[in-house]
């Protein structure tokens, strides 16, 4: 489990996240939601020590990672897609993959699992990663990362600006992820996509999680919608 307890981070001398506590269960999905600005994305970057924690701590099984540099968290199993996805642009699908698995010595086995999730990206290994479709890119930043083989993977946004269909097929592939124990973090603004994929839902609003309920609790109805993502 990822245990984020009380903490406080920012930006240099401002604060956005204060007193933050907040849990992703083992082998669950755990979807955030929140209004612009209510410091989802800052969330995501002080797991990953990429913002530096000022006060409270977060584990992962129990062991502390936020006094870590940023380059020793993926190593600790925990994998970040960013929004915007930031690929190699430059580099060819294979070769961004090929990064990935050096990240923690993985090999072909490792290789063979995330192509097998994503056929489309075997069948484009030698095409450039700026000249993937969006829902391509995404895919493959989620194959990079899952290269880790992490226990936690940590989505920012991983639907935006994609059609239907990518959005389907990337929640897909967290459900099929989920099968295998994968325990996934989610910052998702759809209330469809979050009523089909999540089974606990974290509700933030001014650096704070306000609401944490299970997927049980939600209706698409709910009251905590409307108060936390104003639809
Ligand atoms: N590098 C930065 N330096 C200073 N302030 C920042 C920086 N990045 C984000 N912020 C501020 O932190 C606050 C929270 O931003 P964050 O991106 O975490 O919100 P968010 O909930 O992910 O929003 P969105 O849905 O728009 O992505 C905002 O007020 C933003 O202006």
């Amino acid at each position: 489990m990822l245990r984020v307890e009380g903490i406080t981070a920012g930006y240099g001398p401002v604060t956005i996240l204060r007193d933050l506590s907040f849990e992703a269960r083992a082998g669950q999905v755990t979807c955030i939601m929140g209004r612009n600005g209510a410091g989802k994305s800052t969330l995501m970057k002080a797991i990953m020590g990429l913002v530096p924690v000022q006060s409270g701590q977060i584990t992962l099984a129990g062991v502390p990672v936020h006094q870590l540099p940023a380059h020793k968290v993926p190593q600790q199993g925990i994998a970040y897609v960013p929004q915007g996805r930031r690929l190699f642009g430059p580099l060819t699908v294979a070769e961004n993959i090929e990064i990935g698995l050096l990240a923690r010595k993985k090999g072909l086995r490792t290789r063979n699992f995330v192509l097998d999730l994503f056929p489309r990206l075997r069948e484009r290994l030698d095409q450039v990663a700026s000249t993937l479709s969006g829902g391509e890119q995404q895919m493959l930043a989620i194959a990079r990362a899952l290269c880790l083989e992490p226990s936690v993977l940590l989505l920012d946004e991983p639907s935006e600006g994609l059609q239907p269909s990518m959005i389907a097929l990337i929640r897909d592939t967290v459900l099929q992820l989920r099968e295998t124990g994968l325990t996934t973090v989610l910052v998702e603004q759809r209330v469809d996509t979050v009523l089909r994929m999540a089974d606990r839902v974290a509700f933030m609003a001014h650096g704070r999680v306000e609401a944490e309920v299970s997927r049980k609790e939600l209706t698409a109805e709910s009251t905590l919608f409307q108060q936390f993502v104003g639809v």
